[in-house]
């Protein structure tokens, strides 16, 4: 068992549990500053000791040897008649700096490994855990005594081992924290934006493990002190004439019972320089509870309630394609397929709409086009050019060049895209700067120019504020002008209006229409709103159980929907058109979506669909649809009698 580990708490978790009693300690309380300043004290004096103690370390006076605290010597003396107070306050340094390198090694070990784990997956991941588990399992004091056995008493190298040792359990505390936060969507948008690894990790993932790592470099701290004087007390420390106060402490136990006052101040010191180390973890932490952001859940328009369904792939016009999208499968890393088969292309200036419920594959296929999917999951197959370019296959190193410049993306929750550590001035210039090569003050005029584009009418206090200042609407207007500074041909919104207020939505569509129209800038728009996306869209195809059921152009899906799926959709969406009666209760669908793993091999959407029949059961391929388009059904809707209406697409537009 690792004995020495085991007070290193995993206190990681970043958000405070609901209802979970906030630690009283912070850093602003009398006795957190107290703590504060007796390490400072402590490390100032001790560093400075041989300057101004009253006696040299090894100086002695066998004529008042083992006397108490007296008006000459402070503390007293030991069994030579040498100065306690000056022993122990010129030994402090030799206590606290070994356990200052533990703690270094232990972060400079266990820091980069849990970065390169959550950065590159499963396979590093795998490897560094291993290491971890192993260190984790080598009994330390053993080790420690047989590194002393192998080279001597050699302290600072003793305490190196010790930090190694500790990299173990710091690398696992820190694991989760690095993987949540490389989650976080300003760590995409600055992937898109084109900002490299390293950067990526030193920007956006290390300033949020930095108090993580503050509380647990001052347990380690005290740990490693109190490490280092039991192996002093056991005659494994610094030789005489100077030794740590874990030395001291052993020499005075041997006069346990002729002068018990000398093992009195060591004991102190060494007892008040731990709990203050330890006060001051406590504090830390509480602090970070305290300033955790309290997340409330994103508001969500109410999800359709309606059906699952059948296999295949869409395609809407290929000519002049400026993304073409052919057979895509996505899937986890050796198990389930997620989205299969799916073929859509986005002609230029023009906006696609994928649109379905929840867990239809609508996010994975969008994040496939950007080589952003989430961690175990890949692109399993096919094909994603872009301006005739293979995307498929590209490193995360080419996909930068990539990302930002030719494709950007702007996600639903546009609070959680910008980094609440930086102002959006500092979020703007620098991929500015990066993306066009000007210098400061030409990449600040562009990022004027860009906020006044996206409809902010006081750009320079905006370029001054941070996130937390922004409302909602106002914080997609800035996404959007970061997804613009690399001047993109292709925009993917993923749902950009879920989470904002129903005015604010309106606002973010009409500027996402105005961008396609003045600048000839090309949308795919992820949805399950079918009226956002009748106002927005070209094309669009309706995807179910990670398949396109049916594709087209808007006119041709949603005026004379074929596929029972879409007609469902249709039915259950609260937008009526202008004339019509509106009904008591919406249309809604029998059963739930089937997850990945239960997908039939016939039509996904059989089980839920009331036309269905035995021939269903089978695969199903898309055809030609009556309206235009292609639908993945055998047996496609009847067109309805034509009726005039003022929107004949049936929704609001
Ligand atoms: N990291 C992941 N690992 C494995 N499966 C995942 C992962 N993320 C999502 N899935 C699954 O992939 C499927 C498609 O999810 P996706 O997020 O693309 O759906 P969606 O249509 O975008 O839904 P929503 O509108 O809720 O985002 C779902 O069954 C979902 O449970």
């Amino acid at each position: 068992m690792n004995t020495f580990t085991e007070p290193v708490q995993p206190s990681a978790a970043p958000e405070p549990t609901p209802g979970r009693r906030k630690p009283k300690a912070s850093l602003y309380r009398p006795g957190t500053l107290l703590a504060i300043a007796w390490l400072v004290l402590i490390m100032i004096a001790s560093a400075t000791a041989r300057g101004w103690v009253p006696f040299p370390v090894d100086h002695q006076d066998l004529t008042d040897a083992l006397a108490g605290p007296s008006s000459r010597h402070w503390l007293g003396t030991d069994e030579l008649g040498r100065d306690l107070f000056s022993r122990i306050v010129t030994s402090g340094w030799i206590s606290i700096g070994p356990a200052l390198l533990a703690v270094a090694v232990a972060f400079g070990v266990g820091v980069p490994m849990a970065l390169l784990a959550a950065e590159h997956g499963r396979k590093v991941e795998w490897t560094c855990s291993r290491i971890a588990e192993l260190l984790l399992s080598l009994p330390t004091t053993v080790i420690l005594l047989a590194f002393v056995g192998a080279v001597g008493i050699h302290v600072w190298a003793i305490m190196a081992v010790l930090g190694l040792l500790l990299a173990a359990p710091v690398y696992r505390i820190l694991l989760a924290l690095a993987q949540s936060l490389r989650t976080r969507l300003y760590v995409d948008a600055a992937k898109v934006n084109g900002v490299g690894s390293l950067l990526v990790n030193v920007r956006h993932v290390l300033p949020g493990m930095a108090t993580t790592i503050a509380v647990q470099a001052a347990q380690l701290f005290a740990l490693g002190i109190l490490i280092e004087a039991g192996l002093a007390f056991m005659g494994y420390g610094p030789a005489i004439p100077a030794p740590s106060w874990g030395g001291l402490i052993g020499g005075a136990q041997q006069h346990i019972y002729d002068a018990p006052w000398m093992m009195v101040p060591t004991g102190v010191v060494l007892a008040l320089t731990v709990i203050a180390a330890n006060q001051i973890a406590d504090a830390l932490s509480g602090e970070r509870e305290r300033n955790a952001p309290v997340r409330r859940p994103a508001r969500r328009a109410a999800r359709l309630p309606v059906p699952a369904q059948a296999a295949g792939e869409a395609s809407t016009r290929a000519e002049g394609a400026l993304l073409e999208v052919r057979d895509l499968r996505v899937g986890v890393v050796e198990g389930t397929e997620l989205v299969t088969g799916v073929s859509v292309s986005v002609r230029s200036g023009t906006v696609l709409g994928l649109v379905g419920e929840s867990g239809c594959g609508k996010t994975m296929t969008a994040r496939s086009l950007m080589g952003l999917l989430p961690d175990g999951v890949e692109v399993c197959d096919g094909s994603i050019r872009f301006q005739g370019r293979e995307l498929v296959g590209l490193s995360d190193r080419q996909y930068q060049d990539v990302r930002g410049r030719d494709i950007a993306m702007i996600s639903q929750e546009p609070m959680v895209a910008l980094d609440p550590m930086f102002t959006i001035g500092y979020q703007l210039v620098q991929p500015i700067r990066r993306f066009r090569g000007v210098g400061r003050g030409e990449a600040r005029r562009i990022a004027l120019d860009l906020l006044a584009q996206v409809g902010i009418v006081d750009p320079a206090r905006i370029l001054r504020s941070h996130p937390h200042a922004l409302s909602g609407g106002m914080a997609q207007r800035v996404c959007i002008a970061l997804a613009l500074t690399g001047s993109p041909k292709l925009l993917i919104a993923d749902e950009p209006t879920t989470a904002l207020d129903v005015t604010v939505q309106a606002e973010i569509l009409s500027l996402l229409r105005s961008l396609v129209h003045n600048t000839g800038l090309s949308v795919v728009l992820v949805s399950h709103d079918l009226g956002v996306v009748a106002d927005l869209c070209d094309d669009v195809a309706v995807m179910y159980a990670g398949q396109v059921l049916e594709s087209g152009t808007v006119a041709e899906v949603l005026d004379q929907a074929a596929h029972p799926y879409t007609g469902a959709l249709m039915s259950a969406n609260p937008h009526i058109p202008q004339g019509e009666a509106v009904p008591d209760r919406l249309p809604s669908i029998r059963g739930t979506v089937p997850a990945p793993k239960d997908w039939p091999t016939g039509c996904r959407f059989a089980s839920r669909c009331p036309l269905s029949t035995h021939e269903c059961h089978e695969p199903v391929a898309l055809a030609p649809a009556h309206g235009g388009g292609t639908v993945r059904c055998i047996h496609p809707l009847v067109p309805a009698p034509a009726t005039a209406g003022p929107n004949e697409s049936g929704v609001v537009r």
